[in-house]
C-alpha cells in the first residue's frame, strides 16, 4: 500500500513566486497519475515537495497517513527520473543499476539477481557492461529507470522523463512504461506537458495551471467533461477552437450565430439544458477540430472559410483559418427577438483548425465549405470561464436542492 496525499500543499518562492497553490490531490495505491500543464504551471515544484527536495510552504504531504512533510528525501522510500537522467558515467550499466542496493548493503548476489531481473525486463540484459558515453538516448534513459525501479521503491516520481527523446523512441518507451507500470504498480506521478503522454499514460490526469489545480479525472473524463475552458483548451490536438456567441430562442430552441447564419443547438446536446439561463446572453462556445467536415453541397449549415494554412500529416489535414466572425446576418436588429451575436475580438487572433481526411481537397487561400456538428459543442462561462453543466450535474443539483 502506497497512498501518496497532498493536503493544502503551498509553495511560495523566496521572490515571491508562489509556484504551487493550495494543491489537495490523493494519488491512490499503484495508480498512475499525471501531472500536466503549460509551462512553468509548478509541476515540477510538486514533484520535488513529494520527494523532499523542495521545503513546502504550507500543507502536508503523506506517504501511507504518514505525515512526510519534514522527513529528509532518502527516508522517503521515493526514486525519482529527471529529464537528464544523470547517469554515473564511470561507472557500467550494472554499477549504475546496483548502486542504490549498495548505498543499502544488500547482499552482493541478492543485488545481481535483482539487477539482473530488471536489467531483463528493461532490455538492458546484453548491456550490463557498457558505460554511458557507450549507450543511446533511450538506452540510457531505460537505465535511469531500471536505476529507480530496482529497489521497488514505494512512490515512482518521474519528471519529463521522455522529452530528450525522438518521436519514434518516446512511443516505444510509452509503453514500455505503460508495461512495467502494470507489472509493478508502483503509485507513480508523472509529470509532462504533454498532453498525448497524458492521455495515454495516465489511470488519471491531474490539469495544474498557475500551480493551481484545474481539474483531475480519467482521459476520458477530462476530453468529454472538461470542467473549465482552460482544460478543454490543453486536452486535445491540436486544441479546441472557441468563439464568444449570444445565445438565441427559447427553452425548446436554442441557437447560436456564426458568420452570421444561425445554427440550431441540437436538442440531443446533454450540454444544453445548462444553457437555459444564458439565452439571450453570450457564452464561450468550444468545438474540437474533428467537429467540423468538409460540407456536402446539400448541407445548409455550412460556414465558408478561407484556409491560411494547410498542415498534411499523412492520414489526415488540418486546415487553418481565420474564426468566422459571429456577425449578425443583414436585417437583424440589435435587442430584437433574433438575438444577434457579439464577437469577442481576441477571438480573433487565434487561427481555428479543422481536421478532415486526408482525400479532401483543400489549398491554402481557396475557400472551402465546411459543415459543423454541433452535437459535439462545449459551452463555457463567458466570465469564470467554467463549464456550463451537464444534463446529469443540473438533475443532481435538482436532487441536493
Ligand atoms: N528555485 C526557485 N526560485 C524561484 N522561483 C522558482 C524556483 N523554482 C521554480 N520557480 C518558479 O516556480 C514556477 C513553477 O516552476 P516549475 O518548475 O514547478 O514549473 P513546471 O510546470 O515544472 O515548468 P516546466 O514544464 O517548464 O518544467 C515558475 O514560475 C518558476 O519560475
Amino acid at each position: 500500500m502506497s497512498v501518496v496525499r497532498l493536503e493544502h500543499l503551498t509553495k511560495t518562492f523566496p521572490g515571491g513566486t508562489t509556484a504551487v497553490d493550495d494543491l489537495t490531490l490523493t494519488i491512490d495505491d499503484g495508480e498512475f497519475l499525471v501531472l500536466v500543464g503549460p509551462s512553468g504551471c509548478g509541476k515540477s515544484t510538486v514533484l520535488r515537495m513529494i520527494a523532499g527536495l523542495e521545503a513546502v510552504s504550507g500543507g502536508a504531504v503523506s506517504i501511507d497517513d504518514e505525515d512526510v512533510t519534514d522527513w529528509p528525501p532518502k527516508l522517503r522510500d521515493i526514486a525519482m527520473v529527471f529529464q537528464n537522467y544523470a547517469l554515473y558515467p564511470h561507472m557500467t550499466v550494472q554499477e549504475n543499476m546496483g548502486f542504490a542496493l549498495k548505498l543499502r548493503h544488500m547482499d552482493k548476489a541478492e543485488a545481481s539477481e535483482k539487477v539482473n531481473d530488471t536489467a531483463g525486463l528493461l532490455g538492458l540484459s546484453t548491456l550490463l557492461d557498457r558505460k554511458p558515453a557507450a549507450l543511446s538516448g533511450g538506452q540510457r534513459q531505460r537505465v535511469a529507470m531500471g536505476r529507480a525501479l530496482v529497489r521497488r521503491p514505494r512512490v515512482f516520481l518521474l519528471d519529463e522523463p521522455l522529452s530528450n527523446l525522438d518521436a519514434k523512441l518516446r512511443v516505444s518507451m510509452r509503453a514500455e512504461l505503460s508495461r512495467l507500470h502494470q507489472r509493478y504498480r508502483i503509485t507513480t506521478v508523472y509529470v509532462t506537458h504533454d498532453q498525448v503522454e497524458a492521455m495515454t499514460l495516465g489511470d488519471r490526469i491531474a490539469v495544474l495551471d498557475r500551480g493551481r489545480l484545474q481539474q483531475v479525472g480519467t482521459p476520458d473524463e477530462l476530453y468529454r467533461e472538461p470542467a473549465n475552458r482552460f482544460v478543454a483548451g490543453f486536452m486535445g490536438s491540436p486544441s479546441m477552437n472557441f468563439a464568444t456567441v449570444d445565445l438565441g430562442g427559447d427553452a425548446g430552441r436554442v441557437t447560436v450565430r456564426l458568420a452570421g447564419r444561425e445554427f440550431e443547438v441540437p436538442a440531443a446536446l446533454r450540454r444544453r439544458p445548462g444553457l437555459a439561463r444564458y439565452l439571450g446572453s453570450a457564452v464561450v462556445m468550444g468545438l474540437r477540430p474533428a467537429a467540423f467536415a468538409p460540407a456536402t453541397s446539400a448541407e445548409v449549415a455550412a460556414l465558408r472559410v478561407v484556409p491560411l494554412g494547410v498542415e498534411s500529416l499523412g492520414d489526415e489535414k488540418h486546415v487553418l483559418f481565420r474564426p468566422p466572425r459571429a456577425i449578425a446576418a443583414a436585417g437583424d436588429e440589435p435587442g430584437g427577438e433574433d438575438i444577434p451575436v457579439a464577437v469577442d475580438e481576441a477571438d480573433d487572433i487565434e487561427l481555428w483548425t479543422a481536421k478532415v481526411s486526408q482525400q479532401t481537397a483543400v489549398s491554402i487561400g481557396e475557400p472551402i465549405g465546411l459543415s459543423v456538428d454541433l452535437r459535439e459543442a462545449y459551452f463555457f462561462d463567458p466570465v469564470g470561464g467554467e463549464a456550463i453543466p451537464l444534463q446529469r450535474d443540473i438533475a443532481a443539483t435538482a436532487i441536493a436542492a
